[in-house]
């Protein structure tokens, strides 16, 4: 299981420190992009105090990447690329800065910001007083970046895992296809808001000229990092049945790619994302009974049908038909769930809020736990009634960097 490095972790502050004493800035190798191969420590240090938790460091390096086992941190942001270089070499310097730029961040560094006053500064610099907050950065990779338009565009398709396919079309979902896919997705989480954008925004920065965005999605969730389940905009605990995995032999059997993947997915996983807008209007119009009836669940604890406590097992045949969780139970399946409630204005048209869920799980083969769990819910689920599936895609993430390592090295080089 991936370390959150909380005895061993380093702060901002920490790093700031060390940064400081030694008189230099990060060790980073040369690169096309001059921004990254300048980390600087901020000219102005965070004041001293008592070590948080939510500004803890999180390892960029390691067995698995970090942000798909990591306990939740309260801000996401979901990114997907679009390869634009038709070189490969020019795929590997992007991808080459983005592994420097998600380890200097993730270590609550920041790049130069002021070295030339004639050019614009490195660093966009909105993170220069704060701590490393928790930070994680993990890629995945979309069927598109291995064959686009049956044209192997890298020399890379032989490298494509066995299910790393677009999820298919689902009777009830309305996708938007301008949000849907891409070639290459970043997930950006962080208990800081600030400090996932300006990971987030400096990723698009250092594609200039390489990479496209596609879309950028935005999510939060609450009480997550307190250790409570945190609840989603239709008020129910929603995570609860992670805990039923959540072991190192539970993510191995769960989440963990098998030894019949390619070398590069060896401690990766494949992520399957849904945009799920929530009809907030139609539901808080519905009773309570119909509410606790359309996940087989109770609202205020949490606790399945028939039990008392949120954790208590969870027994499906006390539930309604077409309750949520009888139909997750139904299907055999167990994924990692990683999703985060957005918000996103008022549609002009009808007045309703745009709210839903940007749900993420993680999964070592999604053709035999996601899609068929996916395929039943979406045509029995007493959800739908209140719930319209509008953005799709799936992201094979590779395994764990080692250090000097750059994100999809192994696919690229070998
Ligand atoms: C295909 C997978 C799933 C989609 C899509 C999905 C959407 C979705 N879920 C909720 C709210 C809850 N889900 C809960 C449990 C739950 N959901 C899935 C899968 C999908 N959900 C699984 C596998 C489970 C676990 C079931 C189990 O084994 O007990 C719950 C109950 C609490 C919990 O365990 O998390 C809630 C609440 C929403 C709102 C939503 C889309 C809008
Ligand atoms: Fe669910």
């Amino acid at each position: 299981m991936e370390r959150d490095n909380k005895q061993d972790g380093m702060s901002r502050r920490d790093f700031l420190k060390i940064t400081a004493s030694v008189g230099v800035g990060l060790a980073i190798g040369a690169s096309g992009m001059a921004a990254v191969g300048k980390a600087l420590s901020p000219a102005q240090p965070a004041a001293a105090g008592a070590e948080d938790e939510k500004n803890e460091r999180i390892a960029l390096y390691g067995e698995h990447q970090p942000g798909i086992v990591t306990p939740q941190q309260t801000y996401m942001y979901l990114a997907s690329f679009k390869i634009t270089a038709a070189d490969k070499l020019a795929v590997i310097r992007l991808f080459r800065d983005w592994t420097k730029f998600a380890d200097l961040s993730m270590a609550g560094g920041t790049m130069r910001t002021g070295d030339n006053p004639l050019l614009p500064p490195s660093d966009t610099g909105e993170t220069l007083d704060l701590p490393a907050s928790r930070l994680t950065v993990t890629f995945g990779f979309g069927p598109t970046f291995f064959r686009l338009d049956g044209q192997d565009r890298f020399g890379i398709a032989s490298k494509q895992p066995q299910f790393l396919k677009d999820i298919p079309r689902m009777p009830r979902e309305r996708l938007d296809p301008l949000l849907s896919g891409g070639d290459v997705c970043v997930q950006v989480c962080a208990e800081d808001q600030q400090v996932a954008f300006h990971a987030v925004r400096n990723f698009i920065r250092l594609s200039t000229g390489s990479a496209t965005v596609n879309w950028l999605q935005e999510g939060f969730i609450s009480g997550g990092s307190g250790g409570q389940t945190p609840r989603n905009l239709f008020g129910f605990k929603d995570g609860t049945a992670n805990s039923l995995h959540q072991t190192p032999d539970g993510y191995r059997d769960v989440v963990w790619a098998g030894a019949d993947e390619p070398d590069w997915m060896q401690g990766g996983t494949y992520m399957a994302y849904r945009k799920v807008r929530m009809l907030l209007e139609v539901w808080d119009r519905s009773s309570l009974a119909d509410q606790e009836d359309t996940f087989g669940r109770y609202k205020e604890s949490g606790a399945a049908y028939g039990k008392k406590d949120e954790f208590d097992h969870a027994d499906p045949s006390t539930m309604p038909v077409g309750a949520h969780v009888r139909l997750a139970k139904e299907s055999k399946q167990l994924i990692h769930r990683r999703g985060f409630s957005y918000t996103d204005g008022v549609d002009p048209r009808t007045g309703n809020v745009n709210a839903g869920l940007l749900f993420v799980s993680f999964q070592r083969n999604p053709e035999e736990q996601f899609i068929p769990m996916l395929k039943l819910m979406q045509s029995k689920d007493a959800l739908n009634e209140y719930a319209m599936h509008i953005a799709s895609g799936m992201f094979a993430c590779p395994g764990g960097l080692r250090e000097g390592q750059y994100i999809g090295q192994n696919i690229l080089e070998s």
